[in-house]
Protein backbone atom coordinates (compact mmCIF):
# COMPACT_ATOMS: atom_id res chain seq x y z
CA UNK A 1 0.00 0.00 0.00
CA UNK A 2 1.36 3.16 -1.01
CA UNK A 3 -0.46 5.77 0.47
CA UNK A 4 1.55 7.56 3.21
CA UNK A 5 -1.53 8.42 5.64
CA UNK A 6 -1.72 4.24 6.89
CA UNK A 7 -0.09 0.79 5.63
CA UNK A 8 -3.55 -1.25 7.18
CA UNK A 9 -6.45 -2.66 5.43
CA UNK A 10 -9.64 -0.45 5.84
CA UNK A 11 -11.99 -2.14 8.22
CA UNK A 12 -8.74 -2.82 10.58
CA UNK A 13 -8.44 1.46 10.37
CA UNK A 14 -12.35 1.71 10.44
CA UNK A 15 -13.11 -0.21 13.38
CA UNK A 16 -9.64 0.92 15.69
CA UNK A 17 -11.62 4.44 14.86
CA UNK A 18 -14.83 3.80 15.92
CA UNK A 19 -13.43 1.76 18.80
CA UNK A 20 -11.96 5.13 19.99
CA UNK A 21 -14.24 7.94 18.72
CA UNK A 22 -17.96 6.35 18.69
CA UNK A 23 -20.05 5.46 15.65
CA UNK A 24 -20.82 8.94 14.34
CA UNK A 25 -20.17 9.60 10.50
CA UNK A 26 -20.65 13.60 10.22
CA UNK A 27 -21.66 14.92 7.07
CA UNK A 28 -20.24 18.29 5.75
CA UNK A 29 -22.73 19.34 3.32
CA UNK A 30 -22.29 22.48 2.55
CA UNK A 31 -25.85 24.33 1.63
CA UNK A 32 -25.79 27.50 0.22
CA UNK A 33 -28.45 28.09 3.15
CA UNK A 34 -26.09 27.39 5.90
CA UNK A 35 -23.64 29.23 4.43
CA UNK A 36 -26.45 31.93 4.67
CA UNK A 37 -27.34 30.99 7.66
CA UNK A 38 -23.26 31.21 9.02
CA UNK A 39 -23.09 34.36 7.82
CA UNK A 40 -20.77 33.36 5.15
CA UNK A 41 -20.61 34.42 1.26
CA UNK A 42 -22.35 32.02 -0.57
CA UNK A 43 -19.44 31.67 -2.88
CA UNK A 44 -15.43 29.26 -2.47
CA UNK A 45 -14.94 31.58 0.24
CA UNK A 46 -17.27 30.93 2.24
CA UNK A 47 -17.07 27.33 1.02
CA UNK A 48 -13.72 27.14 2.46
CA UNK A 49 -14.41 29.37 5.81
CA UNK A 50 -17.35 26.61 6.55
CA UNK A 51 -15.46 23.88 5.64
CA UNK A 52 -12.55 25.24 8.25
CA UNK A 53 -15.13 25.41 10.92
CA UNK A 54 -16.42 22.19 10.36
CA UNK A 55 -12.93 20.69 10.78
CA UNK A 56 -12.00 22.80 13.72
CA UNK A 57 -14.77 20.77 15.18
CA UNK A 58 -15.05 17.77 14.15
CA UNK A 59 -11.36 16.35 14.33
CA UNK A 60 -10.49 14.44 17.25
CA UNK A 61 -13.56 14.31 18.03
CA UNK A 62 -15.59 11.70 15.78
CA UNK A 63 -14.11 8.71 13.77
CA UNK A 64 -15.44 9.29 10.05
CA UNK A 65 -16.64 12.95 8.43
CA UNK A 66 -18.35 12.31 5.21
CA UNK A 67 -17.92 15.52 2.60
CA UNK A 68 -20.83 15.73 0.59
CA UNK A 69 -19.36 16.30 -2.87
CA UNK A 70 -22.06 17.83 -4.69
CA UNK A 71 -21.90 21.26 -2.23
CA UNK A 72 -18.11 21.46 -3.34
CA UNK A 73 -19.08 20.79 -7.12
CA UNK A 74 -21.00 23.48 -7.16
CA UNK A 75 -18.37 26.23 -7.59
CA UNK A 76 -16.62 23.85 -10.17
CA UNK A 77 -13.21 24.23 -10.13
CA UNK A 78 -12.54 26.68 -7.04
CA UNK A 79 -14.91 24.37 -5.19
CA UNK A 80 -12.89 21.19 -5.60
CA UNK A 81 -9.97 22.87 -4.42
CA UNK A 82 -11.31 23.45 -1.35
CA UNK A 83 -12.82 20.15 -1.09
CA UNK A 84 -8.74 18.72 -1.79
CA UNK A 85 -7.64 20.70 1.27
CA UNK A 86 -10.81 19.90 3.39
CA UNK A 87 -9.81 15.96 2.43
CA UNK A 88 -6.75 16.52 3.41
CA UNK A 89 -6.33 18.29 6.05
CA UNK A 90 -8.77 15.44 7.80
CA UNK A 91 -6.84 12.59 6.56
CA UNK A 92 -3.23 14.79 7.91
CA UNK A 93 -5.42 14.71 11.13
CA UNK A 94 -6.25 10.79 11.48
CA UNK A 95 -9.79 11.54 10.86
CA UNK A 96 -10.98 9.33 8.52
CA UNK A 97 -12.95 10.99 5.47
CA UNK A 98 -15.58 8.85 3.39
CA UNK A 99 -16.45 11.28 0.28
CA UNK A 100 -19.43 11.60 -0.73
CA UNK A 101 -19.38 11.11 -4.55
CA UNK A 102 -22.12 8.80 -5.38
CA UNK A 103 -20.28 7.85 -8.06
CA UNK A 104 -21.29 4.68 -11.10
CA UNK A 105 -20.85 4.40 -14.54
CA UNK A 106 -19.07 1.09 -16.94
CA UNK A 107 -16.66 -0.53 -15.71
CA UNK A 108 -14.12 1.04 -17.83
CA UNK A 109 -15.36 5.01 -16.89
CA UNK A 110 -15.48 3.71 -13.13
CA UNK A 111 -11.79 2.56 -13.19
CA UNK A 112 -11.28 6.37 -13.88
CA UNK A 113 -13.67 7.52 -11.12
CA UNK A 114 -11.72 4.81 -8.82
CA UNK A 115 -8.82 6.93 -9.37
CA UNK A 116 -9.95 10.19 -8.40
CA UNK A 117 -11.34 9.23 -5.26
CA UNK A 118 -9.32 6.02 -4.18
CA UNK A 119 -6.18 6.59 -6.34
CA UNK A 120 -2.69 7.50 -4.29
CA UNK A 121 -1.45 10.21 -6.93
CA UNK A 122 -5.09 11.96 -6.66
CA UNK A 123 -5.09 15.36 -4.51
CA UNK A 124 -8.70 14.46 -3.87
CA UNK A 125 -8.34 10.57 -2.45
CA UNK A 126 -10.23 9.48 0.40
CA UNK A 127 -10.25 6.88 2.08
CA UNK A 128 -13.36 5.92 1.26
CA UNK A 129 -16.05 6.53 -1.31
CA UNK A 130 -19.76 6.43 -1.72
CA UNK A 131 -21.02 4.35 -5.12
CA UNK A 132 -23.65 3.19 -7.32
CA UNK A 133 -24.33 -0.33 -8.23
CA UNK A 134 -27.27 0.46 -10.74
CA UNK A 135 -25.45 0.04 -13.36
CA UNK A 136 -24.55 -3.34 -12.48
CA UNK A 137 -22.59 -4.58 -9.18
CA UNK A 138 -20.12 -5.74 -11.45
CA UNK A 139 -19.55 -2.46 -12.98
CA UNK A 140 -17.78 -1.14 -9.46
CA UNK A 141 -15.16 -3.56 -9.78
CA UNK A 142 -12.27 -1.61 -10.83
CA UNK A 143 -13.49 0.33 -7.87
CA UNK A 144 -13.35 -2.54 -5.73
CA UNK A 145 -9.93 -3.72 -7.01
CA UNK A 146 -8.08 -0.36 -6.63
CA UNK A 147 -9.80 -0.09 -2.98
CA UNK A 148 -8.32 -3.42 -2.26
CA UNK A 149 -4.78 -2.48 -3.63
CA UNK A 150 -5.22 0.66 -1.56
CA UNK A 151 -6.48 -0.33 1.92
CA UNK A 152 -9.52 1.93 1.16
CA UNK A 153 -13.12 1.19 0.82
CA UNK A 154 -16.53 1.71 -1.14
CA UNK A 155 -19.60 2.20 0.32
CA UNK A 156 -22.25 0.97 -2.05
CA UNK A 157 -25.99 2.35 -2.21
CA UNK A 158 -28.51 -0.55 -1.34
CA UNK A 159 -31.85 1.24 0.41
CA UNK A 160 -31.79 4.71 0.27
CA UNK A 161 -33.34 6.87 3.00
CA UNK A 162 -35.25 8.81 0.64
CA UNK A 163 -38.68 8.38 -0.27
CA UNK A 164 -38.75 7.80 -3.56
CA UNK A 165 -35.38 4.97 -3.31
CA UNK A 166 -38.37 2.23 -2.65
CA UNK A 167 -40.04 1.83 -5.97
CA UNK A 168 -36.58 1.19 -7.88
CA UNK A 169 -34.83 -0.49 -5.04
CA UNK A 170 -37.72 -2.78 -3.58
CA UNK A 171 -38.84 -4.23 -6.95
CA UNK A 172 -38.09 -7.94 -7.39
CA UNK A 173 -35.53 -9.29 -9.27
CA UNK A 174 -35.56 -13.14 -9.01
CA UNK A 175 -37.61 -15.51 -6.73
CA UNK A 176 -38.71 -12.76 -4.46
CA UNK A 177 -35.16 -11.18 -3.62
CA UNK A 178 -35.89 -7.17 -4.24
CA UNK A 179 -32.89 -5.26 -6.01
CA UNK A 180 -31.62 -3.83 -2.45
CA UNK A 181 -31.41 -7.31 -1.59
CA UNK A 182 -29.56 -8.97 -4.66
CA UNK A 183 -26.88 -5.82 -3.59
CA UNK A 184 -26.29 -6.80 -0.14
CA UNK A 185 -26.13 -10.12 -1.49
CA UNK A 186 -22.95 -9.21 -4.01
CA UNK A 187 -21.32 -7.23 -1.07
CA UNK A 188 -21.63 -10.28 1.24
CA UNK A 189 -20.08 -12.37 -1.75
CA UNK A 190 -17.40 -9.83 -2.40
CA UNK A 191 -16.42 -9.37 1.13
CA UNK A 192 -15.97 -13.31 1.23
CA UNK A 193 -12.30 -12.27 -0.33
CA UNK A 194 -11.68 -8.79 1.83
CA UNK A 195 -14.03 -8.97 4.66
CA UNK A 196 -14.94 -4.80 5.27
CA UNK A 197 -14.13 -3.67 1.73
CA UNK A 198 -17.62 -3.25 0.52
CA UNK A 199 -19.53 -1.55 2.81
CA UNK A 200 -23.69 -0.46 2.10
CA UNK A 201 -25.94 2.34 2.49
CA UNK A 202 -28.84 2.21 4.58
CA UNK A 203 -30.92 4.70 5.30
CA UNK A 204 -31.78 4.79 9.25
CA UNK A 205 -35.16 6.39 8.28
CA UNK A 206 -37.63 3.84 7.87
CA UNK A 207 -37.52 -0.17 7.92
CA UNK A 208 -35.05 -1.66 5.06
CA UNK A 209 -36.62 -4.96 4.72
CA UNK A 210 -33.15 -6.49 3.88
CA UNK A 211 -31.49 -9.67 5.07
CA UNK A 212 -28.52 -8.59 6.68
CA UNK A 213 -27.26 -12.06 8.25
CA UNK A 214 -24.30 -12.87 5.85
CA UNK A 215 -23.47 -9.29 5.43
CA UNK A 216 -20.77 -8.62 8.26
CA UNK A 217 -18.86 -5.42 6.69
CA UNK A 218 -19.81 -1.35 7.54
CA UNK A 219 -23.06 0.00 6.64
CA UNK A 220 -23.11 3.69 6.05
CA UNK A 221 -27.23 4.84 7.36
CA UNK A 222 -27.57 8.58 6.77
CA UNK A 223 -30.83 10.01 8.10
CA UNK A 224 -29.98 10.49 11.46
CA UNK A 225 -31.35 14.47 12.85
CA UNK A 226 -32.72 16.71 9.86
CA UNK A 227 -34.13 13.15 7.48
CA UNK A 228 -36.38 12.28 10.95
CA UNK A 229 -34.45 9.54 12.09
CA UNK A 230 -33.33 9.55 16.02
CA UNK A 231 -30.36 7.87 17.35
CA UNK A 232 -33.27 5.52 19.20
CA UNK A 233 -34.64 4.33 15.81
CA UNK A 234 -31.49 2.80 15.00
CA UNK A 235 -31.93 0.14 17.59
CA UNK A 236 -34.94 -0.84 16.46
CA UNK A 237 -34.23 -0.63 12.46
CA UNK A 238 -30.31 -2.14 12.84
CA UNK A 239 -31.32 -4.94 15.72
CA UNK A 240 -28.21 -6.84 15.00
CA UNK A 241 -25.96 -4.86 17.41
CA UNK A 242 -23.02 -6.83 15.62
CA UNK A 243 -23.33 -4.45 12.78
CA UNK A 244 -21.05 -2.02 12.15
CA UNK A 245 -22.90 0.68 12.08
CA UNK A 246 -22.29 3.98 10.98
CA UNK A 247 -25.29 6.47 11.40
CA UNK A 248 -25.01 9.70 9.57
CA UNK A 249 -26.16 13.11 10.22
CA UNK A 250 -25.55 16.32 8.10
CA UNK A 251 -27.93 19.48 8.95
CA UNK A 252 -28.92 18.10 12.23
CA UNK A 253 -25.51 19.07 13.69
CA UNK A 254 -24.50 21.91 11.06
CA UNK A 255 -27.02 23.89 11.93
CA UNK A 256 -25.91 24.16 15.39
CA UNK A 257 -23.02 26.38 13.66
CA UNK A 258 -20.74 28.66 13.00
CA UNK A 259 -19.58 28.51 16.30
CA UNK A 260 -16.88 25.52 16.87
CA UNK A 261 -17.68 25.07 20.34
CA UNK A 262 -21.36 25.04 19.66
CA UNK A 263 -21.00 22.83 16.68
CA UNK A 264 -18.28 20.41 19.02
CA UNK A 265 -20.72 19.98 21.39
CA UNK A 266 -23.55 19.37 18.71
CA UNK A 267 -21.66 16.60 16.92
CA UNK A 268 -20.38 14.92 20.40
CA UNK A 269 -24.15 15.04 21.70
CA UNK A 270 -25.28 13.22 18.87
CA UNK A 271 -21.81 10.73 19.22
CA UNK A 272 -23.10 9.77 22.72
CA UNK A 273 -26.55 9.57 21.56
CA UNK A 274 -26.03 6.65 19.08
CA UNK A 275 -23.48 5.04 21.37
CA UNK A 276 -25.93 4.80 24.37
CA UNK A 277 -28.88 3.70 22.17
CA UNK A 278 -26.72 0.87 20.00
CA UNK A 279 -24.66 -0.37 23.29
O1 LIG B 1 -24.77 8.14 0.59
C1 LIG B 1 -25.23 8.92 1.42
O2 LIG B 1 -24.52 9.40 2.28
C2 LIG B 1 -26.67 9.12 1.47
C3 LIG B 1 -27.46 8.03 1.14
C4 LIG B 1 -28.82 8.04 1.46
O3 LIG B 1 -29.51 7.06 1.29
N1 LIG B 1 -29.35 9.17 2.00
C5 LIG B 1 -28.60 10.27 2.28
O4 LIG B 1 -29.15 11.23 2.83
N2 LIG B 1 -27.27 10.29 1.94
C6 LIG B 1 -26.46 11.51 2.14
O5 LIG B 1 -26.34 11.76 3.53
C7 LIG B 1 -26.43 13.17 3.82
C8 LIG B 1 -27.64 13.40 4.71
O6 LIG B 1 -27.70 14.74 5.08
P1 LIG B 1 -28.74 15.29 6.18
O7 LIG B 1 -30.09 14.90 5.70
O8 LIG B 1 -28.49 16.75 6.16
O9 LIG B 1 -28.38 14.65 7.49
C9 LIG B 1 -26.50 13.86 2.46
O10 LIG B 1 -25.19 14.20 2.07
C10 LIG B 1 -27.05 12.78 1.53
O11 LIG B 1 -26.63 12.96 0.20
Amino acid sequence: MTDRHHDQAWGARLRAAVEHRGRLCVGIDPHPGLLEAWNLPVDAEGLEAFAEICVEAFVGEVAVVKPQVAFFEAYGSAGYAVLERTICVLREAGTLVVADAKRGDIGSTMAAYAQSWLGPDSALSSDAVTVSPYLGFGALEPALSLAAEQGRGLFVLARTSNPEGGELQGADVAGGVSVAQSVVNAAAERNAAESDLVGLVVGATRGHGLNLSDFSGPILAPGLGAQGATARDLADIFPDSRKLLLPNSSRGILREGPSVTALRAAAVKVRDEVESALS
